[in-house]
């Protein structure tokens, strides 16, 4: 048995997990031996990019994979020596959902607590509560068909808690929503850990998500994790601003870098198309020199824009590279 893990306390402990695939007689290191450090009541988001190696960490970490090397606690149980006990104590809401179409809700929740051996009585109280917590009160009768993009994850997150695990995996939950139910979903799951001090490991590529919801971030990119602190925190890491040009046609894009390049305090531009985009220190006041120097040299950008640092630009300083693409 893993004992009553306390507020603050380690829910999540891997050290160097690593996963191969061998494919075509390649072998892919998807994971490359990460370390991962979880405590009790933390909502910790997971950020990369598309093939990063979120899911296979996840995969790991939810029994649904095996560790080529490495070791974990999760949930206070051991990953190789006790698989069921982190089972049993850990909830899963994957990207694909776990409704049925035609099931009505109420029913659904009902008979997937039961799987867990919990008594109908029991599942019945747990179902109306999570239900009531997560805005789902009068889906009951309704089949899980007709609910909204929205209301259809809630109801996934309803069925991952139906057992009560302290520890919850959402991977990628707000995929395909639209911006208003992924800012509802963010709320609910910050009330989870609010309310019932549910941990959650959350999976997103998407950085606002990331950036809103999570108390801490793990960026990890091919397979390692390469930068890991709060937003805050990862965002200090970027000095300055970022400026972002459009240009008409790709070559003014490439001449535009050039000419970027040469600013005061300016890193080197990087160009993806039409769009040339690099870091000042100032955005505010290196603008009007940069026009000026782009006009100088016969070149007019169709569209400026000054950020402040974002979470792609902490990854972009440590990969050289975007999170999108
Ligand atoms: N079963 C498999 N066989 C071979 N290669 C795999 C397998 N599963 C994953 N990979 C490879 O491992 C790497 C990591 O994949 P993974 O799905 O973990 O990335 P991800 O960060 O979750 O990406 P996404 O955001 O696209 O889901 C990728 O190069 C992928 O092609």
């Amino acid at each position: 048995m893993g004992a009553e893990i306390q507020a603050g306390q380690a829910m999540i402990e891997a050290r160097q997990l690593k996963r191969d695939f061998k494919a075509r007689g390649r072998t892919i290191e998807a994971v490359r031996g990460v370390d991962i450090d979880v405590a009790a009541g933390e909502i910790v988001g997971f950020l990369g990019p598309n093939g990063a190696g979120k899911t296979t960490t996840l995969k790991m970490l939810t029994t649904l994979l095996r560790p080529t090397d490495g070791s974990a606690t999760v949930a206070g149980f051991d990953l190789r020596r006790d698989p069921q006990g982190v089972r049993r104590n850990i909830g899963y809401v994957g990207q694909a959902g776990s409704t049925i179409g035609s099931a009505r809700a109420g029913e659904e929740i009902v008979s997937h607590a039961r799987l867990y051996g919990i008594d109908a009585a029991t599942a019945n109280d747990r179902a109306r509560n999570l239900l009531a917590a997560l805005d789902l009160a009068d889906v009951w009768d309704r089949k899980c068909g007709s609910l909204s993009g929205g209301q259809r994850r809630r109801l996934d997150i309803v069925m991952g808690l139906i057992h009560n695990p302290r520890l919850v995996f959402l991977d990628e939950p707000s995929t395909g929503l639209d911006p208003q139910s992924r800012a509802n979903l963010w709320t609910h799951i910050r009330k989870l850990r609010d309310e019932l001090g549910t941990t959650v490991f959350i999976t997103t590529h998407y950085m606002d998500e990331a950036d809103s919801l999570s108390d801490r971030l793990l960026i990890i990119d091919k397979g390692e994790i390469v930068a890991e602190g709060t937003p805050a925190e990862l965002k200090k890491k970027v000095r300055g601003d970022t400026i972002t040009l459009t240009m008409r046609e790709e070559k003014d894009a490439t001449e535009a870098a050039g000419v970027a390049g040469l600013l005061a305090g300016a890193d080197a531009p990087a160009t993806d198309g039409h769009i040339v985009r690099f870091h000042v220190s100032e955005g505010a006041s290196t603008l009007p020199v940069l026009l000026a120097e782009l006009a100088r040299a016969g070149i007019e950008a169709i569209g400026v824009e000054v950020n402040r640092p974002t979470l792609d630009d902490v990854f972009l300083t440590l990969t050289g590279r975007s999170l999108r693409d």
